[in-house]
């Protein structure tokens, strides 16, 4: 339904993406999960139909994003992260007026409207307007308007930025309900999102794919690598070069101390794989006359899928932040030529 094959990206001298390949089958939602400046908006962006790429191709349902570019957005359905919404509409009025200008016949644009506020909860909205709603209410606004003339392929960028935890559970909710008959690209930085929500995750860490598969594979993509949590009392400094030191270990982390007593300190030390290592950590500080007061193995998570595949050297991402970049001015922009 899906797919992006060797897509690259440059404004000016800074590359957003670099030869990105990945796709969605129908009926899925695949999680687009990156770091802040990962790439994940310029990426939306292109497959929106908004952006021109520099290179590569993207196809939705078979049409090229580029050169077709109005089937394309006739089956898309895209909230941007700022969704642009008019505040002193009401819903109502608003998804009318969306789906005038996505080209809903005149006869269709109010039943359209309906299904759009009943599948978003915004029936006892529908009279509001827009700026008296909560963030929670606008954002399903957002999605209303992005679904409202019933496209196969749905694309979320960062969907629940901002919201409490009740209403991102809402939204979270909301999205699912979408799936299956809708394929949906859903970008987000946050890890619980993708293991509560989707079907697949492509990770992308400056601005190249890194890595995609289910959360539960990618997990267990891991399990060679191995993480303890231990707890010492004395020099830390001493500690943590003693366990660096160690062969297999990768990073040794500082944690939080909390709840800890004086002099304590709580570590976390992952490494490319076990080979002894819980044994290796215990000799190693109790032979240099720390005391260890816990040990613990660890199983791999999403978040050390997410934290091994994007803490990378900064030498070949992209070059350095501009002052700013372009928001979406209105609700269906000109496809952004400008290279800033
Ligand atoms: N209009 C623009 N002009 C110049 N550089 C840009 C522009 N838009 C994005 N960039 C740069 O491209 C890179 C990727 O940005 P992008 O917004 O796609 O990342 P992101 O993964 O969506 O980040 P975030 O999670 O912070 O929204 C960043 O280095 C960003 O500064």
């Amino acid at each position: 339904m899906i797919e992006v094959e060797h897509l690259s990206k440059t404004y000016g001298s800074t590359t957003a993406i670099r030869d990105i390949t990945f796709g969605a089958q129908p009926g899925e939602i695949l999680g687009f999960l990156g770091p802040n400046g990962a790439g994940k908006t310029t990426t939306m962006r292109i497959l929106a139909g908004y952006l021109p790429a520099s290179e590569g191709t993207a196809r939705v349902a078979g049409y090229d994003v580029h050169s077709d570019s109005m089937a394309v957005r006739q089956r898309i359905g895209y909230l941007p992260e700022s969704p642009p919404l008019y505040p002193d509409m009401t819903v109502q009025g608003f998804l009318n007026f969306v789906a005038k200008i996505k080209g809903v016949p005149a006869d269709l644009r109010q039943k359209r409207a309906d299904i759009a506020m009943d599948h978003c909860g915004l029936i006892d909205k529908r009279k509001v307007l827009i700026r008296k709603l909560s963030k929670g209410y606008r954002q399903r606004v957002g999605i209303a308007q992005a679904i409202i003339h019933d496209p196969p392929v749905i694309i979320l960028d960062e969907p629940t930025v901002g919201l409490d935890p009740r209403q991102i559970n809402e939204v979270r909710q909301l999205i699912k309900g979408l799936a299956g008959s809708h394929t949906i690209i859903l970008s987000t930085h946050i890890l619980p999102e993708v293991s509560m929500t989707c079907d697949r995750v492509t990770i992308i860490n400056r601005g190249q794919v890194v890595a995609t598969d289910t959360p539960d594979n990618l997990t267990t993509r891991l399990s060679g690598e191995s993480a303890y949590e231990l707890e010492i009392k004395g020099d830390v400094d001493r500690a943590q070069r003693l366990l660096r030191e160690l062969s297999p270990v990768r990073q040794v982390t500082l944690l939080g101390l909390e709840h800890l007593p004086e002099y304590h300190h709580r570590l976390r030390v992952s490494a490319e794989a076990d080979r002894g290592l819980g044994g290796a950590i215990a000799a190693a500080l109790v032979n240099a006359g720390l005391e260890l007061h816990e040990l613990r193995r660890q199983q791999a998570t999403l978040e050390d899928v997410f934290l091994n595949l994007t803490t990378t050297e900064p030498a070949t991402g992209p070059t350095a932040p501009p002052e700013a970049f372009a928001e979406l001015p209105t609700i269906e922009p000109a496809p952004d030529e400008s290279e800033a």
